[in-house]
């Protein structure tokens, strides 16, 4: 089977806000607006910090794979792409995490 990749599920993103139509759950979400999708995607989140604290693998890994959809509609709402976010993540390996906190502090 060929890999599935987050950009993959990116791309299904943006197709359905293109063109889903009724039965499109993505769709749904995106018409209700950025702030239902911030919502969904918060409770997607909370799920994932209680599968964690559990320890709960499978559920774990079941919820990762909600609050990475849900990220994708929550950005597609307001109009950021996963390009972006990457972007921003490549900046980063140039320093370390630590240091990328400290810079934070200073803007
Ligand atoms: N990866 C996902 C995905 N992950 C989770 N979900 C949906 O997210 C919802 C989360 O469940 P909840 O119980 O929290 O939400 P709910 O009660 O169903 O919905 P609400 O009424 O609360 O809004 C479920 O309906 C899941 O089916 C997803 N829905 C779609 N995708 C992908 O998006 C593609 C397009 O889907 P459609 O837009 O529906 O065609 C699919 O083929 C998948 O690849």
């Amino acid at each position: 089977m060929a890999r599935f990749t987050i950009h993959d599920l990116a791309a299904t993103v943006d197709a359905r806000a293109a063109s889903g139509g009724e039965g499109s759950y993505t769709r749904k979400l995106l018409d209700k607006g950025p702030e239902h999708c911030a919502k969904k995607f918060g409770e997607e989140a909370v799920e994932t910090v209680i599968a964690a604290v559990e320890n709960d693998r499978a559920h774990l890994i079941a919820e990762s794979a909600d609050v990475l959809f849900h990220l994708l509609v929550l950005l597609k709402s307001r109009g950021v792409r996963l390009d972006e976010v990457e972007a921003a993540l490549a900046q980063r390996t140039t320093m370390s995490g630590l240091e990328e906190k400290a810079s934070r502090k200073r803007d």
